[in-house]
């Protein structure tokens, strides 16, 4: 008998992976999935999923190593079932390109990916003006797709799904035992959160299908993602911009950078274009506390604040939400009810 009331704030790749987490590891908990977004409106639709990491500067590389593991092995395992069409998650191979020596040779994950190397000086000669690459196959989550296949799983798992707009998180302290927050950038204003800002991501989709490998300039700023409809080409990261809107010169700048790194795309059609704000932290925030909700104590999971690597990282850290909601409900065991 399900004894545990579980709420988990947030719908998209972060809150979806950490609900199903819940509900198919601790079967004493009935999990409800609360957001005002779903998809395919939250931030992670946009997010062209490929599986890709910065490092954030106070996290152990230990856990993030763990986190990007977790989500690649949980990731390739669909791309490799008969679920992957469904599910949107497919291998992508491509290559990294520098303009100058990287200050660091290897990226944490480069032995997480599959068949890690630095380019050759052939392959270079494409990519005028770059000294140096890497290619390598990791993994593309489409979450237009992924998102509504996750939903699908998390209500074969017993879990529920009610879309609000939740003001305080004392409004959800009488009617649950243990509240995980995975409200992304809406940790700002849900719990005061100044830490979190928005980085504003403008990508536009464009119909190349020639193209079969994705790549991606070393500064992060210049990409091209084949997908399974379109390209994903962009893009921004405007730090403290709330701005939803096309940006007209944001657009003419992706075209003209991305056709510099491969001239074919001036035959492309676009087909639309996209902005989306990352919830953008220092490090992202996987942690639990006690909260004094409506007089009583209730054990709070936090998991937010993913920046650009949300859909990278979204298992692995759900992996670790669990743990956390495990030990709050041993630290805390809900009166009357355990
Ligand atoms: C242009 C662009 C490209 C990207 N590409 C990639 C990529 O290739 N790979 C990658 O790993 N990442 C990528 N990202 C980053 C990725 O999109 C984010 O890290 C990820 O979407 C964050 O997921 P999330 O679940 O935390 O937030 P969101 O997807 O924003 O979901 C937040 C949820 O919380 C809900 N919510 C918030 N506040 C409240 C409230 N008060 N009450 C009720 N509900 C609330 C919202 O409705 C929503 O359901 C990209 C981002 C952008 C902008
Ligand atoms: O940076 C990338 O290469 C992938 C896209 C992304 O994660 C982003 O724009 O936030």
């Amino acid at each position: 008998m399900k004894t545990v009331r579980v709420a988990v704030v947030g719908a998209g790749v972060v809150g979806v992976s950490t609900a199903v987490c819940i509900a198919e590891a601790l079967p004493l908990c009935s999990v409800t999935l609360i957001a005002d977004r779903f998809s395919p409106d939250t931030t992670s639709d946009g997010a062209a999923g490929i599986l890709f990491a910065a490092e954030f500067p106070d996290v152990p590389i230990a856990t993030q190593r763990r986190w990007f593991r977790s989500s690649f092995r949980h990731l390739l395992a669909i791309a490799q079932s008969e679920e992957a069409p469904e599910a949107g998650v497919t291998l992508s191979s491509g290559w990294q390109i520098f303009k100058e020596l990287p200050e660091t040779p290897k990226p944490f994950w480069w032995d997480l990916v599959i068949g890690f190397r630095a380019m050759t000086s052939g392959e270079l000669r494409r990519f005028p003006g770059h000294a140096c690459g890497q290619f390598f196959t990791t993994l593309k989550c489409e979450c237009r797709s992924y998102l509504p296949w996750l939903q699908r799983r998390f209500r074969g798992a017993g879990g529920r799904v009610e879309r609000r707009r939740v003001g305080s998180l004392q409004e959800l302290g009488g009617d649950f035992d243990l509240l995980v927050n995975c409200s992304g950038l809406g940790s700002r204003a849900l719990l005061g959160d100044m830490q979190v800002e928005p980085v504003r991501g403008q990508v536009l989709q464009v119909e190349a299908p020639w193209l079969q490998h994705f790549i991606r300039d070393g500064d992060g700023k210049t990409y091209i993602y084949p997908g399974v409809r379109s390209v994903t080409i962009g893009g921004t990261r405007q730090a403290g911009d709330w701005r939803l809107g096309e940006d007209q010169t944001d657009t003419e700048g992706i075209v003209e950078r991305c056709r510099r790194l491969e001239p074919s795309l001036s035959r492309a059609k676009v087909l639309g274009c996209w902005v989306g704000l990352r919830p953008g932290r220092r490090n992202p925030r996987v942690e639990k506390e006690l909260l004094q909700l409506g007089g009583r104590r209730v054990p709070v999971v936090h998991n937010y604040g993913h920046g650009g690597w949300g859909v990278t990282l979204a298992w692995g850290t759900a992996v670790d939400a669990v743990e956390l909601v495990r030990q709050s409900l041993q630290e805390t065991p809900p009166r009357s009810k355990l």
